[in-house]
C-alpha cells in the first residue's frame, strides 16, 4: 500500500527533525576533533571524530529507511543512531536488537508488529513510503522489495539494509564465532549478507573487533570494486578487502601457464614440498669451519656448527627465526674462540649466509622451480617425474625480471609465511566465490584466521576451473574447522526474473545434479531472446543488440567466451560504441565486455549471452559456466549464437585430473607437458640449436 501525500508530508517533518538532530551531531564531531589535552589524546579523539562522522555520513543519506509500529510503540529505524534531546533516539541503528522486529515480522509471527513501513527517498526526501500491514487477513507482497529489485544497476552493488529478509536477516546475525558456509544459487544474496553481517559483526564486538581486524576476499579486483561500496554505505571504510591474488606479496603477475601446471601448484601437497625445499636450504658443515678474523684462523669443528644447526632447527620459529638462532649460536662460539669482538664480522657472517641463507618468498621460489635438481629432492615421492618436469622453468636472468603466474601467488604467500611467519591475522574473515579456490588459496585464507571464524559463501552449481567441487566438503577441509562448522542455505532467488531461471534451470541435472534450483521471487519484462544468427552476422548481432539496451538506460553486460573476444571487440569498435573491459579492472556505466569467469558474482540490467556452445565446449564444466552467464541479468537477457542456446546435449568437460593421486599421466597431460617443454626451448635456445638440445635431452634421459 503507497502512502498518501499527508502521510509522506508528515514523515518528511519527522525525518528533518532527525537530519536536524544528525546535523548537530557533526558540528559536535567537528568541534571534538580540535579537542585534545595532549597530541596523542587529540589524536585519538580526531580518529573518533572522523570513524564517527564517515558512519554518519555514510549512509546513503536519508535518516531512516524504515518504520514499524506495535505493541512497543513506534520504531524508525536507519542505518545509524541518531539521538534528539536527552539521548532518546530518534532514530535506531538497524543492528540494534529493537529493531530485529523490522526484520522478521512476517504474517505467520508478527513478533508485535501492526505495521512495517518502508520509506523510498531522493537523499533526506521522502519520495514513496509503502506500509505492510499484518493485521490484513491477505499475505501483502512486499512491495517495496519488488521496487528495488527493479530498479537500474550502476556496476556498484548496494547495501540491501531495507529490504532485508527474515533468512538472510538471520545469517547476518549468525554467531560469528565459527565457519559459517551460506551457499545459494544465483541472486540470492549472499554476497549482500555476508557484508552485511560484517557490518553487524563490527556493530555488536565494538569493543574487541576493529574494521581493521576483518577481512573480505572476492575472486578479482572487478568484483572487489563491484561491492566495494557496501560496506562504507553502511558506516565501515576500514575493512579490509582484497581479492585473492592479493593475499601474496607484491610481484610481477602475468605469467600464463597449461592448466596441468597451475593444478599441480594449487594442490595442498605443494604445501609439503616448498617446507621441504626451504629445509634443503640449510646447509651442512665442512669437516672444519676455518674462519679468518682479523690476522688469524680459527677452526670451528664440525660437530659444533652441526650442533648449532641443530638447535637453529628445533627452535619453534620460521626458517628466518631459526635462522637467527643459529646464527646466535655461531656467533657466541666465535666469540668464545676469538673474543667478543669477532662475533657478527664478515666472515662469521658469510659462513652464516652459506649454512642458512638468507632467503625472501620470491627468491626461493625462483631457485626452486629453476632447479630440476631441487624440485626432484624435495618432491620426494609425492611428485611423478612428469610433474616435476611441469612445474619446472627456466627462471629469470634477475628476480625482479620474473613474472608470476595466478597459481604462483598461494605459493609465494606459503613461502613467506614458512619463511617470515609474519602474516597479518583476522578476527573474521569472509570469502566470497569460495567455490573455486584451490586448497593452496584456502590455505592462504585459513592461515589468516585468528580465531577460526569465517564466513564463505558461494555456490556449487558455479563451481567451475580446475578446482570445481561437488561438495562444500572439498572446500572446508583445507580451513579452520576447530570452532565449528556451519552450512546455511539461501533459497529465494532475488536477482533472476522467473522467465530467465526458468530457462538457466535446465542446465541444472548437467551442471550439477545435486544442486536444487532456487525459488524465484519475480517475473521479468519478457523472456529471454534467442538470435540464432550465421557466422558473419555473430559479433553485428551482439553489438547491436547491447547497443539498443543502452540506449534504453539499462546497465549492460557482454558475457564472451574468449574466443569471440575479438571479433565482439572489433565489432563494437565498428559501431564506435564505447565500452568497458572488466579485464581492466572496472565496469562502466553503460556497456562492458566480460569473460564468463569474470562474469561470476555480478549482475547487469540487460546481459548479452555469446555462443553458449564456446562456453561449454571451453571450459571445464563448461555447463556450470554457462550457468554462470545466464544469471547475471535482472531484467533482460539475449542469446546470440550461430549454435545451440542450451546445448544440453554437448557432452560436459569433466575436471582436469586434479587429485592427489601422483600416479596417471594421461595424453592430455603428454601433450602440455611437450607444449611445456617446446615453450621453455623456443625461449631459451635459438632455432638453430633446438635440434643439438633435444638429442641431449635423449641421452640425459638414456644414459646407457
Ligand atoms: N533482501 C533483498 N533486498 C533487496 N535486494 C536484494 C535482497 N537480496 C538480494 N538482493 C539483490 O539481489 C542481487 C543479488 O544479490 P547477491 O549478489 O548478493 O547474490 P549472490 O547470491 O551473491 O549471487 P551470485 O551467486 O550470482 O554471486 C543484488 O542486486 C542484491 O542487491
Amino acid at each position: 500500500m503507497d502512502g498518501t501525500a499527508a502521510e509522506i508530508a508528515a514523515e518528511q517533518a519527522y525525518f528533518d527533525l532527525a537530519a536536524e538532530f544528525r546535523g548537530k551531531k557533526l558540528a559536535g564531531l567537528d568541534d571534538l576533533a580540535t579537542a585534545g589535552a595532549n597530541p596523542g589524546a587529540a589524536a585519538r579523539i580526531k580518529r573518533y571524530a572522523n570513524a564517527a562522522r564517515e558512519a554518519l555520513q555514510g549512509a546513503d543519506q536519508a535518516v531512516a529507511f524504515g518504520r514499524i509500529d506495535g505493541r512497543f510503540g513506534l520504531l524508525y529505524i536507519g542505518r545509524q543512531l541518531i539521538n534528539g534531546t536527552e539521548d532518546d533516539p530518534l532514530v535506531v541503528s538497524w543492528h540494534a536488537p529493537a529493531a530485529a522486529a523490522y526484520f522478521e515480522a512476517s504474517h505467520a509471527d508478527t513478533k508485535g508488529v501492526d505495521r512495517k513501513r518502508v520509506f523510498e527517498c531522493d537523499g533526506n526526501t521522502i519520495v514513496n513510503l509503502t506500509d505492510v500491514v499484518f493485521a490484513d487477513v491477505a499475505e501483502a507482497v512486499d512491495t517495496h522489495l519488488l521496487a528495488e529489485l527493479a530498479r537500474g544497476r550502476t556496476g556498484r552493488l548496494r547495501d540491501i539494509v531495507a529490504t532485508l529478509q527474515a533468512a538472510q536477516y538471520a545469517l547476518v546475525r549468525a554467531p560469528a564465532d565459527r565457519l559459517l558456509v551460506i551457499e545459494g544459487g544465483p541472486g540470492t544474496g549472499k554476497t549482500a549478507v555476508a557484508l552485511h553481517r560484517v557490518s553487524w559483526l563490527l556493530y555488536h564486538h565494538r569493543d574487541t573487533i576493529r574494521a581493521t581486524d576483518v577481512l573480505v576476499v572476492g575472486p578479482h579486483p572487478t568484483f572487489m570494486h563491484y561491492i566495494g561500496l557496501v560496506l562504507p554505505g553502511l558506516g565501515s571504510t576500514e575493512v579490509v578487502m582484497r581479492d585473492i591474488g592479493r593475499l601474496a606479496p607484491e610481484v610481477t603477475r602475468g605469467r600464463v601457464e597449461p592448466v596441468e601446471v597451475a593444478t599441480i601448484k594449487g594442490q595442498a601437497r605443494m604445501a609439503g614440498l616448498l617446507a621441504r625445499a626451504l629445509d634443503a636450504r640449510i646447509g651442512v658443515p665442512e669437516p672444519a669451519e676455518r674462519l679468518m678474523i682479523g690476522s688469524r684462523f680459527y677452526t670451528l669443528p664440525h660437530a659444533e656448527v652441526a650442533a648449532a644447526i641443530e638447535v637453529g632447527r628445533s627452535a619453534d620459529l620460521p626458517y628466518t627465526g631459526r635462522r637467527e638462532v643459529f646464527r646466535d649460536r655461531i656467533d657466541r662460539l666465535v666469540s668464545d674462540l676469538a673474543g667478543a669482538a669477532s662475533a657478527g664480522r664478515q666472515p662469521v657472517a658469510d659462513l652464516v649466509e652459506r649454512l642458512w641463507p638468507r632467503l625472501s618468498a620470491a627468491g626461493f621460489l625462483r631457485d626452486l622451480f629453476g632447479s630440476l635438481r631441487r624440485l626432484r629432492a624435495a618432491a620426494g615421492a609425492d611428485f611423478t617425474a612428469a610433474e616435476i618436469a611441469l612445474l619446472h622453468r627456466r627462471a629469470a636472468d634477475r628476480l625482479t625480471e620474473e613474472v608470476w603466474s595466478a597459481a604462483d601467488l598461494p605459493l609465494l604467500d606459503e613461502a613467506g609465511d614458512l619463511i617470515d611467519g609474519d602474516v597479518h591475522r583476522y578476527a573474521h574473515i569472509v570469502v566470497d566465490e569460495a567455490q573455486d579456490l584451490s586448497p593452496m588459496q584456502l590455505r592462504s585464507v585459513a592461515r589468516r584466521s585468528a580465531t577460526g571464524a569465517l564466513t564463505i559463501v558461494g555456490d556449487i552449481a558455479q563451481s567451475t576451473g580446475p578446482w570445481a567441487r561437488d561438495t562444500w566438503d572439498e572446500v572446508v577441509e583445507h580451513l579452520p574447522t576447530a570452532s565449528g562448522v556451519e552450512k546455511v542455505p539461501l533459497r529465494y532467488g532475488y536477482r533472476v526474473p522467473r522467465q530467465v531461471y526458468e530457462m538457466a534451470a535446465r542446465l541444472l541435472p548437467v551442471a550439477a545434479p545435486a544442486v536444487a534450483p532456487v525459488e524465484v521471487i519475480r517475473d521479468g519484462p519478457q523472456p529471454p531472446t534467442v538470435h540464432q544468427v550465421g557466422l558473419a552476422g555473430r559479433a553485428g548481432r551482439t553489438v547491436t543488440v547491447a547497443i539498443e539496451h543502452a540506449a534504453g538506460g539499462r546497465f549492460v553486460g557482454i558475457v564472451c567466451p574468449p574466443r569471440c573476444r575479438r571479433e565482439t571487440e572489433a565489432a563494437l569498435a565498428a559501431n564506435g560504441a564505447t565500452w568497458s573491459s572488466a579485464e581492466r579492472g572496472e565496469l562502466g556505466t553503460a556497456i562492458n565486455l566480460v569473460s564468463p569467469e569474470e562474469a561470476k558474482g555480478l549482475e547487469f540490467d540487460a546481459v548479452v549471452v555469446v555462443e553458449p556452445e564456446q562456453i561449454v565446449a571451453d571450459y571445464e564444466r563448461g555447463h556450470r559456466m554457462l550457468y554462470v552467464a545466464l544469471t547475471r541479468t535482472t531484467a533482460y537477457l539475449d542469446i546470440v549464437c550461430v549454435g545451440d542456446p542450451l546445448p544440453l546435449s554437448l557432452p560436459a568437460t569433466p575436471k582436469a585430473p586434479a587429485g592427489d593421486d601422483p600416479g596417471g599421466f594421461s595424453a592430455r597431460q603428454a601433450q602440455h607437458l611437450a607444449e611445456h617443454l617446446a615453450g621453455q626451448l623456443r625461449a631459451a635456445a635459438p632455432e638453430t640449436e633446438w635440434q643439438a638440445v633435444l638429442r641431449r635431452v635423449g641421452e640425459l634421459l638414456d644414459p646407457s
